[in-house]
């Protein structure tokens, strides 16, 4: 039985007295046995917002971190950096890294295996853009996406990832993917890992959706075989919608 795990994905909102206002209101409410509360913040609110979590089942992650561990890498954060700061998870992979910073699949590659090597759990997103959907690539997008994160993972890490299948034409538009053709690309991306590491690994990994998840549809994505949860944008900016989205995950 996968663990149900709610991502918030704070993208470049909020300042840090704002994610502190956000996490008073959360506490208590957003902690819910069962499922996993995470919110990916920020790097300039994450030391604030682990230490106003501490102690609670809200965990907290980073959006991207650098898969060296220090460096002449102006700008960037390692995972060495997010650990040191009680962070416990980071999203690797967004579309949105990938079409405005040029991540290819093998920075995603080096990203995920950093994580491990700093004990963060990688949230790793993959997903195809319209024209893709449209050419009837869906399917081999995200498997060319999913196996090349996993390369070089062993089973016993690849049941720790997160994978988070958003299609880019979903991300903030408001046009949600329907549960059920959401479904059969998660299955798909299940037999995926399934033919990499077996049956019984790539049960157990979890596979969230994403695109315009809101507390109103979250339990029809939850209701699917394969979706274990959610990686939430906009709906995860205010805390009442973001309570709602953990409950809805039960
Ligand atoms: O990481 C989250 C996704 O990009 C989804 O964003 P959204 O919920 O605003 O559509």
């Amino acid at each position: 039985m996968r663990k149900p795990i709610i991502a918030g994905n704070w993208k470049m909102f909020k300042t840090v007295p704002e994610a502190l206002a956000f996490a008073a209101e959360v506490k208590g409410k957003a902690e819910v046995d069962g499922v996993d509360s995470v919110i990916c913040a920020p790097f300039t609110n994450l030391p604030a917002l682990v230490e106003a979590l501490k102690g609670t089942q809200v965990k907290v992650g980073a959006q991207n971190l650098h898969f060296e561990d220090n460096g002449a890498f102006t700008g960037e954060i390692s995972g060495l950096m997010l650990k040191e700061l009680g962070v416990e998870y980071v999203i690797i992979g967004h579309s949105e890294r990938r079409a405005y910073f040029a991540e290819t699949d093998e920075i995603v590659n080096k990203k995920v295996l950093a994580a491990f090597k700093h004990g963060l759990t990688p949230i790793v997103c993959v997903g195809e853009k319209l024209e893709e959907r449209e050419a009837g690539q869906t399917k081999d997008v995200c498997r060319v996406q999913t196996l090349g994160a996993f390369e070089g993972v062993s089973a016993e890490q690849a049941v720790q990832v997160v994978v988070a299948y958003e299609p880019i034409w979903a991300i903030g538009t408001g046009k949600s993917s329907t549960a059920d053709d959401a479904n059969e690309v998660i299955g798909y991306i299940r037999e995926q890992l399934a033919g990499k590491y077996g049956a019984a690994v790539a049960d157990a990994i979890r596979i969230q959706y994403g695109g315009s998840v809101k507390p109103g549809n979250i339990r029809e994505y939850m209701q699917q075989s394969h979706i274990d949860g959610a990686l939430v944008g906009g709906a995860s900016l205010e805390p009442a919608s973001y309570i709602q989205l953990v409950e809805g995950a039960k």
